[in-house]
């Protein structure tokens, strides 16, 4: 059976700039649905649930556009369109493949039938982040069609202002002289299991706040960390002052205007699996919805490539991989020495240590590698009472009171 290779292994790889272009040409014209075609496709999704016509409309629309004839066509331009998207997240060194592999539609000529090798490529998930990353794409998919980027659009027009997360992270650095903490409500996670059997998130939310946190996050993921938008939701209209930032794994445009009517004041932004246009656009269109944006790294390179990246103000170092579940908070230091640790203190971009903090010792540690700010789930999650969780986290009660 043939299967599909990663264009490396093929030793076949076309030049970044053909395939940039490429892509971009198809970003400018094309609109098909899910990963990067999604950032272009927002604007032709009806308001209304989609009736056989107007799926049938849209697709004819569609064809014009592309100037392609029959569905089969269709069809082959949306999967040359996810080839280039693998492409070019090969050619940024991203090991996550947005989406199962998939042979190519019959009909298909083009430039990825040199690809098409003998069972190289394995067709499940490599590591968790990649099963995580495909559930996804499915899983926005179908919340899409229940609500449409037109109706979120409307939504976000009338939302209350959003918080300043990155603000709040500095006050309570300068205040503190700890690193500004965003708590995380967590229930669960795909490595450590269940934290909280009686899990309240609100409660959790109001204990955080009264210990001290300058922000929360709060995992909306259902599938992998028993969390949801229904706690973001309640947290906010439960009059929690601190600005929360949504854990989501984002793969589309469309999470990003759904975070913000869920109450979002910043979003999370993996470089593993985006690439740097994707973050590019996404960091754009956040602001414009006044969210901040977190973009989390986790080795050199995703640090390096996030450097080049204009307009980031908040970068998160994640001490656990999220493909081996190795925690090591020495990563944090790791990746902030040398020049990488020189451009971020030049550019005053406040770096969160994330994950795997346990102790006052830790939270020094990460401190004078130079983080700013820490982003804690498990340590205080786990504690009876999380206000107290905090205190003993820092070693001290950073309340305001
Ligand atoms: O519970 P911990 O080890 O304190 O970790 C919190 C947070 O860093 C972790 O939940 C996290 C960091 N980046 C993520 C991305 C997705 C899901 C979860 C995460």
């Amino acid at each position: 059976m043939d299967a599909l290779v990663p264009v490396q292994s093929a030793g076949q790889r076309l030049p970044v700039r053909l395939v940039s272009a490429s892509l971009h040409r198809c970003i400018g014209s094309v609109s098909i649905r899910r990963s990067v075609s999604g950032f272009a496709m927002d604007t032709r999704i009806s308001s209304r649930a989609p009736s056989q016509f107007t799926i049938r409309s849209q697709q004819s629309d569609l064809k014009e556009s592309l100037g392609v004839a029959s569905s089969s066509d269709l069809r082959i331009k949306e999967w040359e369109v996810d080839m280039y998207q693998n492409e070019l997240a090969i050619s940024q060194g991203i090991r996550i493949r947005r989406k199962p592999p998939s042979k190519a539609p019959l009909g298909y000529s083009g430039p990825f039938e040199l690809r098409l090798l003998n069972g190289q490529v394995a067709d499940s998930p490599s590591n968790i982040l990649e099963e995580i990353t495909w559930f996804k794409d499915q899983e926005v998919s179908r919340m899409k069609e229940l609500n449409p980027i037109e109706a979120l659009k409307k939504a976000v027009e009338n939302a209350p202002p959003t918080k300043d997360f990155v603000g709040a992270l500095r006050t309570a650095h300068q205040r503190t002289g700890f690193p500004g903490l965003i708590a995380e409500v967590k229930k669960a996670s795909p490595s450590r299991g269940i934290f909280k059997e009686n899990f309240d998130p609100v409660e959790i939310a109001q204990a955080y706040e009264r210990g001290g946190a300058a922000c929360l996050s709060v995992l909306t993921d259902q599938k992998y960390f028993k969390g949801g938008f229904e706690n973001l939701e309640a947290i906010r209209s439960a009059g929690v002052k601190c600005p929360l930032l949504c854990k989501e794994f984002v793969v589309d445009p469309w999470q990003i205007y759904y975070a913000r009517t869920k109450g979002a004041d910043a979003v999370l932004l993996i470089a593993a699996i985006l690439t740097d246009l994707e973050i590019t656009y996404l960091l754009k269109l956040s602001k414009k919805l006044g969210l901040a944006a977190l973009v989390e790294v986790h080795d050199e390179r995703e640090m390096g490539r996030v450097l080049g990246i204009e307009g980031i103000e908040l970068v998160g170092i994640n001490n656990r991989s999220l493909e081996t579940f190795k925690v090591d908070i020495s990563n944090t230091k790791k990746l902030l020495e040398g020049e990488h640790g020189r451009q971020i203190r030049e550019k005053d971009m406040i770096v969160v240590g994330e994950s795997g903090l346990f102790t006052p010792d830790d939270i020094a540690y990460v401190q004078a590698a130079g983080v700013k700010a820490v982003l804690v789930g498990e340590s205080i999650v786990k504690q009876n009472d999380p206000e107290k969780g905090i205190a003993g986290l820092f070693g001290k009660n950073i309340s305001q009171t």
